[in-house]
């Protein structure tokens, strides 16, 4: 069987073909988002001329040292296609991120985006959301509150650390894991948590996805689609 790390490879490299020549172009963040960024690295050391935009601190400090064009946000009216990776993907194409703490981000840049591709080993692929514990972005003030408001929302959520310390955001936020198990209705659930004062946003991304790049440990890389695009 191929390993994990080579199955992220091949989706980010598969999905970094729909890249074309003048594009603007958003970088995702993570594990598997760092191989496409790698890959349109050497595309444009090829030649190809991009502008992109990144998701995370991370994924920024990357794509400089590949020596991909990063421009400021006021100097473009969005993007033409999105490449990020995800925690999980059902086959409605919604999805749970954040894993890496970037979701807010990620989300900004999403929806300004023409295309969103999700890149994405098959142990992504789920029939129903939840069993990865859904990342909630909030506020450190009176975080102990929305922590409260949460829970009643039928979780427990967990605050989370980085090496014995609070996880910090690159927005400087915390981020709440939230093990609710099976989300029956993910778009009422969306809907619950930004109600709450002191969320400023979640891991779900409904309807944003238009196609997810999966490769399988067969090493085939197959591709998803959303029905209706946006
Ligand atoms: O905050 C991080 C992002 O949403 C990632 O795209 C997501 O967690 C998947 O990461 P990875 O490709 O490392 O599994």
């Amino acid at each position: 069987m191929m390993r994990k790390m080579n199955l992220k490879k091949m989706a980010a490299e598969k999905a970094v073909e729909y890249v074309e020549d003048g594009m603007r172009v958003g970088l995702g963040t993570g594990s598997t988002a760092y191989w496409a960024i790698k890959r349109i690295g050497e595309r444009v050391r090829e030649g190809m001329t991009i502008q992109a935009v990144a998701t995370s601190k991370a994924s920024e400090k990357l794509a400089a040292e590949e020596g991909i064009p990063l421009v400021p946000f006021h100097q473009l009216d969005g993007l033409d296609l999105t490449i990020d990776g995800a925690d999980e993907v059902n086959p409605e194409l919604s999805l749970i991120k954040g894993g890496g703490g970037a979701l807010l981000r990620e989300k900004i840049v999403a929806y300004h985006s023409k295309q969103l591709i999700i890149i994405a080993d098959e142990h992504k692929v789920v029939n129903t959301l939840g069993a990865f514990p859904l990342p909630v972005e909030i506020i450190p003030f009176a975080h102990e509150w929305t922590l409260g408001s949460l829970e009643k929302l039928g979780c427990s959520p967990q605050l989370r650390t980085d090496n014995d310390q609070l996880y910090v955001t690159d927005n400087g936020n915390y981020i709440a894991d939230c093990r609710f198990g099976e989300i029956a209705d993910p778009a009422k659930l969306h809907q619950q948590l930004l109600y709450i004062p002191g969320v400023v946003d979640n891991g779900l991304f409904i309807g944003m996805a238009d196609r997810a790049v999966i490769a399988d440990s067969d090493g085939t890389v197959k591709i998803m689609e959303r029905p209706l695009n946006r």
